[in-house]
């Protein structure tokens, strides 16, 4: 990427007694990307965001943001961070609105124009000034979001910001999210280990393992197959089925599967439209071809060996 990151973390390690935490973790966050911090249970990713947003101090290695480092300007580098580390607090018995308000009180320069920006930038106009107490868990999430918004930053660090979410609400989060860093070209790292979630929402993923960041990519190339010698699972909707299960067992060895879905078979890239081919000119007539690629999960579980998923 051409642009200069928003985030530096070269070395980045937390010791706590003998043990180490998080060990030698670098990474640069861009404007404009969601990055998805992944890991299992344990692995280290709440500690790297405590020690981001300055709740922990760094035993070794350094942060920067916006060029500007954590360890010698921690009120110069925080001012470009907004973050959700814990629930947001949030004073139930207060709208929405009062509670912005108070926040904004804690910051300089944030006026009524700004409460009104973050209200619309997470989408809460029409119950801005319900009490809380009566808003759903999403919308308590988006308010909080709201908050971490109010100063400008140009990063939000959010630990597990879908956990206790029902799908609506995860998928609420996930759009304003995808919209903020695409849109406002903030930079966006959030933590999870709902590996499901990560696909849709980030544009690369890191994944951490025992304090040690093992693979970043992106996204596409986690879930992607580019070669032509993959193999890749294909579900064919053709009929009639009997003829058509016929010259699939003639052009492969591999056994296709009958399924509720149509017919599934293993084959490579390059074999798929040959078999098309031999299907057409066999009458059987092929209504869709789909191809299941691996998901992110299958690839997680192979770059962490197995490790298990929260
Ligand atoms: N203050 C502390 N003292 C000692 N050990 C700690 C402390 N804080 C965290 N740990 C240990 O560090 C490891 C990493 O914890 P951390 O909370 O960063 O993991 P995580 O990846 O966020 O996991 P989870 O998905 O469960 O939240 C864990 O083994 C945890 O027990």
């Amino acid at each position: 990427m051409s642009q200069e990151p928003v985030l530096r973390m070269q070395n980045l390690t937390k010791r706590i007694g003998n043990k180490t935490i998080v060990d030698g973790v670098s990474l640069e966050l861009y404007p404009g990307e969601v990055f998805g911090f992944l890991g299992p249970n344990g692995a280290g990713k709440t500690t790297t965001i405590r020690m981001l947003v300055g709740l922990m101090s760094i035993s070794e290695g350094e942060v920067s943001i916006l060029g500007t480092s954590l360890k010698k300007d921690f009120e110069e580098a925080v001012r470009h961070v907004g973050g959700i580390v814990e629930n947001p607090e949030l004073y139930k018995f207060l709208s929405g609105y009062q509670n912005l308000l108070h926040y904004a009180r804690m910051c300089d320069n944030v006026g009524p124009e700004r409460i009104d920006e973050v209200v619309k930038l997470v989408g809460l106009e029409q119950r801005i000034h319900d009490k809380v107490k009566t808003y759903s868990l999403g919308m308590r999430q988006r308010l909080g979001l709201a908050q971490a918004l109010l100063h400008s930053p140009k990063i939000l660090i959010l630990d597990e910001p879908t956990n206790g979410l029902d799908p609506s609400g995860i998928r609420e989060i996930r759009d304003h999210l995808r919209r903020l860093a695409k849109e406002e070209g903030l930079a966006v790292m959030v933590s999870s280990h709902l590996l499901s979630e990560m696909e849709l929402m980030c544009d690369r993923i890191g994944i951490i393992q025992q304090g040690k960041l093992i693979d970043v990519k992106r996204v596409e190339e986690f879930v992607g197959t580019s070669d032509v010698n993959d193999r890749l699972t294909t579900i064919w909707t053709v009929e009639p089925l009997e003829q058509a299960l016929e010259v699939i067992r003639s052009f492969t060895e591999l056994q296709p599967e009958s399924t509720s879905r149509g017919v599934e078979i293993t084959l490579t890239r390059e074999q798929v439209p040959k078999l098309n081919t031999r299907l057409v000119e066999a009458e059987v007539r092929v209504y869709a071809i789909h191809s299941l690629s691996k998901t992110l999960e299958d690839k997680y579980l192979e770059v962490t060996g197995g490790s298990h998923i929260a």
